[in-house]
């Protein structure tokens, strides 16, 4: 297969993207957006619009499945998503996360784990989360032919040991991140998402790694940045992290069209004539 140089986003490229473009877009220093998708109508719509990568997150747990939090999430209910989101797609890199409870025993649980749902789902990659204790698995994994996302910084499968949604990186914390990034980069990950930590650790993590940096709260100086669609695009109406900015208001939208409709039904105006037949 050829691997056109053209870019990651905007491009003309009319197959999947593969970790080796994200290492040639970070030598490029291309930006690229990354969203959350969790069925079929988003998937669709984010790979028309040229987004590179698509994550099926855990953060199901508290946009999908009402939990919340991503900490009850299992394998079970998140390969079918992942399934959809793979189906609806034909260009962007699907990511699959790895749930809490799915890779924490060890390097063989992370490993099986991985395999079943590159089997199960059709992703290109799976996603995990912590620094220096999963830089074994990470490496296991990516030995066996699988593409690893690493993530630090805030991991939220660890809220309630971190005591709270907190920045994470202040002080001598954030040579620790900086230590844990060259780790997982060793390792083998093909990129490593910075959440929640400040901008300083977050250009020095990306300007010491090969790999790409995809940021959520990580301040403008990272190789990609990610958000949950349901922020990004204002379908949730709670409060919002600091690190969102909303560029839609689907919310809105939905409601509208649903009040619509509940009071055409109402005064019986839907259906007409057209909607119905003889
Ligand atoms: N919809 C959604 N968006 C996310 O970004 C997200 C999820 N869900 N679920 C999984 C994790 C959890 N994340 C979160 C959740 C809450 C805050 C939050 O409340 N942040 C506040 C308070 C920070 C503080 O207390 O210092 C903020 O203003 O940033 C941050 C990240 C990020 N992820
Ligand atoms: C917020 C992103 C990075 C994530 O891990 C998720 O969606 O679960």
């Amino acid at each position: 297969m050829t691997h056109e140089t053209v870019p990651l986003y905007g491009g003309k490229l009319s197959r999947r993207v593969t970790i080796r473009d994200l290492r040639t877009a970070k030598e490029r220093g291309e930006r690229w957006p990354m969203l959350t998708s969790y069925d079929m109508y988003t998937a669709e719509i984010f790979d028309a619009a040229g987004i590179p990568v698509l994550l099926v997150g855990d953060s199901a747990g508290n946009n999908v499945y009402a939990h919340a939090d991503t900490v009850p999430v299992t394998v079970e209910e998140l390969v079918p998503l992942a399934r959809a989101v793979v189906r609806s797609t034909s260009r962007a890199l699907v990511v699959c996360d790895l749930p809490f409870g799915s890779y924490q025993l060890g390097p063989e649980q992370a490993l099986a784990t991985s395999i079943r749902i590159m089997k199960e789902t059709g992703a290109q990659a799976v996603k995990l989360e912590g620094g220096l204790p999963v830089v074994e698995s990470v490496h296991r994994i990516v030995e066996a032919g699988v593409p690893v996302m690493a993530h630090i910084g805030f991991t939220p499968q660890s809220v309630n040991a971190l005591g709270g949604y907190r920045v994470q990186g202040r002080g001598t914390d954030g040579d620790r991140l900086v230590e844990a990034a060259l780790a997982l980069e060793e390792a083998g990950a093909f990129a490593v998402v910075l959440e929640m930590v400040t901008a300083e650790v977050a250009a020095e993590v990306t300007k010491r790694l090969h790999i790409p940096t995809v940021g959520i709260g990580a301040g403008p100086d990272v190789d990609a940045q990610v958000l949950v669609w349901q922020d990004m695009a204002g379908m949730r109406e709670d409060r919002m992290p600091r690190f969102v900015k909303q560029y839609g208001d689907v919310r809105g939208a939905l409601l509208t069209a649903t009040r619509a409709f509940a009071d055409d039904v109402v005064s019986g105006t839907f259906p007409a004539e057209e909607h119905t037949y003889h």
